[in-house]
C-alpha cells in the first residue's frame, strides 16, 4: 500500500506571520480555515481585490491586514508562512520561486508540486484537534472523514482531559513513575469493551 510521508505539525499561528496572496473564493477559504483553528493568528492579505467576506472577516478580527495591491516581492520580507491563492498561474509560481529565493514556507492552492506544505481537514473538540490528510489524494473524503469523526467523538471528551491535565499537575515521583500512571489510569480508554453476557430468559 502507498503510504503518506508528509509529516503533521501544529503551528502556533498567533506567534508567526501568514501572507496570502489573492482575496477570492480560494483565498477567503484559507484565511477563514486559519481563523478557525487560531483566531488570534496574524494574517496578511495582498490582492487586487477582495471578497466582501474577506473584508468583513477584517473588521471582526483586527489581526487580519488587507492590502489591496499587486503582489511584490517585498511582500514577503518577514512572514514564516506563505499562502498564493490568486487566479494567476504564472503569478503564483512566481511567488513560490520568491519564497523559496527567502526560504519562507509555501503553499500554493491546490497546487500540491508547489507545496511544501499542505492543509489538513480539520476535526475540534474543545482541546483535542485531529488533522487529517489524504496525502492530496482526495481532500473530498478529508472533508467527509472530518464529518464523520466530529460525530463520532463525544463531547465529553474534553473532560476527559481536562481531568487528566489536572491528575498530572498532581502526580508525584519522577518522568518515568508520572509516565506510568498516566498510562494506567487511560488503559481503560483502549481496553477492549467487556464481552456482553446474554441474557437468560
Ligand atoms: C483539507 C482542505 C484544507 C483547506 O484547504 O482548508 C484541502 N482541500 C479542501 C477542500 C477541497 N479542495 C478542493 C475541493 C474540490 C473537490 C476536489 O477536488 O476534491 C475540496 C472539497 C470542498 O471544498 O468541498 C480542490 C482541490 N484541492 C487540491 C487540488 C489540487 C490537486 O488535488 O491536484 C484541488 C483540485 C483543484 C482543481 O480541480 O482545479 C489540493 C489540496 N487541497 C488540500 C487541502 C491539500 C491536500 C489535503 C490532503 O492531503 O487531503 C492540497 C494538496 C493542497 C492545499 O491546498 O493545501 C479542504 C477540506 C476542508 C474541510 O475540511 O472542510
Ligand atoms: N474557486 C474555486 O472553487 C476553485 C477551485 C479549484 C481551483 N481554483 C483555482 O484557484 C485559483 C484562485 O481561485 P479563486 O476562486 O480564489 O479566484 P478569484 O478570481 O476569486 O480570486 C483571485 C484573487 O487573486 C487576486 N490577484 C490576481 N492578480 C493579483 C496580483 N498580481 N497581485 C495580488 N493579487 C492578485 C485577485 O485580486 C483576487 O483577489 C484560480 O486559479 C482557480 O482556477 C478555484
Amino acid at each position: 500500500m502507498e503510504e503518506n510521508h508528509l509529516f503533521p505539525v501544529f503551528f502556533k499561528l498567533n506567534r508567526l506571520q501568514v501572507l496570502v496572496v489573492g482575496g477570492g473564493n480560494i483565498g477567503h477559504e484559507k484565511v477563514n480555515a486559519m481563523l478557525q483553528n487560531c483566531p488570534e493568528g496574524n494574517i496578511t492579505v495582498v490582492a487586487i481585490t477582495f471578497l466582501p467576506e474577506l473584508e468583513q472577516l477584517a473588521k471582526t478580527f483586527h489581526n487580519i491586514t488587507l492590502i489591496e495591491k499587486p503582489f511584490s516581492c517585498g511582500d514577503l520580507l518577514g512572514k514564516d508562512l506563505v499562502i498564493a491563492a490568486t487566479n494567476d498561474r504564472a503569478l503564483n509560481t512566481c511567488i513560490w520561486e520568491k519564497a523559496k529565493a527567502s526560504k519562507v514556507l509555501i503553499n500554493v492552492a491546490d497546487t500540491p508540486e508547489l507545496c511544501d506544505f499542505y492543509l489538513g481537514s480539520v476535526v475540534q473538540k474543545g482541546n483535542l484537534k485531529i488533522a487529517i490528510s489524504t496525502n492530496g489524494k482526495s481532500p473530498t473524503v478529508a472533508k467527509r472523514l472530518k464529518q464523520v469523526l466530529q460525530e463520532a467523538i463525544p463531547n465529553t471528551l474534553d473532560e476527559v482531559l481536562n481531568k487528566l491535565h489536572i491528575i498530572r499537575d498532581k502526580l508525584k515521583g519522577d518522568f518515568a513513575a508520572k509516565v506510568k500512571e498516566l498510562n494506567k489510569i487511560t488503559e481503560v480508554l483502549v481496553a477492549p469493551a467487556a464481552e456482553e453476557t446474554p441474557k437468560e430468559d
